[in-house]
């Protein structure tokens, strides 16, 4: 569905951040992509978005190459809008309409869905947001906004999701509810970034690991990655932390994030 090769990718004047990093993404594939805080996970979204364009190597989308001047054309811009849908890590960055009703119809209306209105108030209850329809967006919570972000994008029935942190904000309720609206979607192909590795497990079976360097450290069944503590530490997914006994005898525990025990 999606082909990295040899993606590499630097902001301007900036180092580099992606390093020759390649993989594929396969029709109803559910990948989780894990890695330490400013390893290049969100900018490597914004990459297969189509956001942002390689400094070197190649995106294909459906066997055609992702570039800027490709989705300046129209056709293909719009194909692959309808078919790429993307979450930001601050929901905020996405949310301009006037109205909670206005920002989901938004996508849907762009699209040439049949009845957005209709389309919005749907997405809006299955986010628990209907009270909210007349709302501005600014004046939702952090979790509302978050929970906005995912409706919007979901109201366009995207084929490839891109989940930057979507539980970041979210209460248990709403997290219970997106690992299990996920896990019943047919044809739909994820790829969401977490530091909650417990989390991890709900939202796909096989794990990218990006490395500090900006290369990719790992491609493969996310469970074996999960207990691999040596692979861990290295991508600096893991914790160190000193246990002090009654005798006064101390020793060092490793653990994943989110796996405090
Ligand atoms: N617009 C930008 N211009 C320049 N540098 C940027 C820009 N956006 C991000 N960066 C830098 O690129 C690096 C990777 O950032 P990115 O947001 O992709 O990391 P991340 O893995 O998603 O981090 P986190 O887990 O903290 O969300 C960081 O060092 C960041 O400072």
């Amino acid at each position: 569905m999606i082909e990295l090769e040899q993606v590499s990718f630097r902001y301007p004047e900036g180092e580099a951040i992606l390093k020759e990093v390649s993989f594929r993404l396969n029709p109803e594939e559910r990948v989780v992509l894990l890695g330490a805080n400013g390893c290049g996970k969100s900018s490597l979204l914004k990459l297969i978005d189509g956001l942002l364009d390689p400094t070197g190597g190649e995106i294909r989308y459906q066997g055609e190459a992702l570039s800027a001047s490709r989705l300046r054309q129209r056709e293909f811009a719009r194909h692959f809008r309808r078919d790429v849908g993307m979450v930001f890590q601050s929901p905020e960055a996405m949310l301009f309409n006037a109205t909670v009703a206005e920002e989901i119809a938004y996508g849907p209306e762009r699209l040439g869905m049949p009845e957005p209105t209709a389309v919005a108030r749907r997405w809006a209850e299955r986010l628990q947001l209907e009270k909210y329809l007349a709302t501005p967006p600014y004046r939702l919570s952090g979790g509302e906004k978050q929970r906005l972000a995912l409706a919007c994008v979901l109201a366009c029935q995207p084929r490839l999701l891109l989940l930057d942190e979507p539980t970041a904000n979210l209460d248990p309720r709403a997290t219970g509810w997106l690992v299990d609206f996920l896990l019943d979607q047919q044809g739909l192909t994820t790829l969401v970034t977490t530091q909650n590795l417990s989390l991890a497990t709900e939202l796909g079976q096989r794990a990218l690991i990006l490395g500090e360097d900006g290369r990719l450290l790992y491609d493969g069944p996310l469970d074996d990655a999960l207990t691999d503590t040596d692979l861990l530490w290295r991508a600096n997914l893991a914790h160190a932390h000193r246990h002090v006994h009654a005798d006064g005898t101390e020793h060092r525990h490793v653990h994943a994030h989110g796996d405090w025990g």
